[in-house]
């Protein structure tokens, strides 16, 4: 199981300080949705830049012209590119197809997505290489986690890799580790403390101790 830092509500010069103070504990440096809207893919370059033997994943969750988007994030120096599961499968396709011609990975957010299980298996037989369970922000603000749905997909993926992302903290990452995802994904339960360097380390060390 690998840690990755989800970087959403930072600046580019914000998302370099963090990822100094954390950047022993965490296998992969996300930088966030909102970060992406924000400053562009600058924002990944710069960062890979700072950190280049650091895996960092640009989370566009891309939707349409998947191939060219694939290949800007990967020329702006991204190793993992996210995408929407809920895309159609011409352009889950064509990310598959350019993130292979690049030497990137593909990871698709199942967010939204209806019948997780059916869809999962789909894209597991379209290449993808990470299917991630995702709970957003506005439905973690009304109470949901997407635990079950690790479950469920983990059933019927037999290629991918899996991952969960979605408002986990230190209190909920034992139930987390139970379900024995290969990608945890934490956003604020990091940056929203006031040691991140220290909840980054103890997350990582539960993340060994399986
Ligand atoms: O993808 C995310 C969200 O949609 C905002 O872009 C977050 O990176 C993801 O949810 C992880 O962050 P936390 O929920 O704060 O752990």
């Amino acid at each position: 199981m690998k840690l990755q830092l989800a970087l959403d509500l930072v600046d580019i010069n914000g998302a370099i300080e963090v990822v100094k103070e954390v950047e022993s504990h965490v296998d992969v440096v996300e930088i966030g949705t909102p970060v992406v809207i924000n400053e562009g893919l600058k924002a990944v370059k710069e960062v890979k830049k700072a950190f280049p033997d650091m895996t960092v994943l640009a989370d566009l969750k891309i939707m349409d012209a998947a191939g060219y988007e694939v290949s800007q994030a990967s020329a702006s120096g991204a190793d993992i590119i996210t995408i929407l599961g809920a895309a159609e499968d011409e352009s889950i396709k064509g990310a598959v197809k350019e993130a292979k011609n690049q030497g990137k990975q593909i990871l698709a957010d199942m967010i939204a997505v209806q019948d997780i299980e059916t869809r999962a298996g789909e894209l597991d037989q379209l290449g993808v290489d990470y299917i991630c369970v995702h709970t957003g922000y506005d439905l973690q603000a009304v109470g949901k986690d997407s635990f079950e749905d690790l479950a469920a997909i983990k059933k019927v993926v037999k290629h991918a890799k899996t991952a969960i992302a979605g408002g986990i903290k230190l209190e909920t990452l034992p139930e987390v580790i139970n379900h024995n995802p290969d990608l945890i994904i934490v956003g604020g339960g990091i940056t929203g403390q006031d040691d991140q360097a220290a909840a980054a380390k103890q997350i990582k060390e539960l993340i060994n101790q399986g």
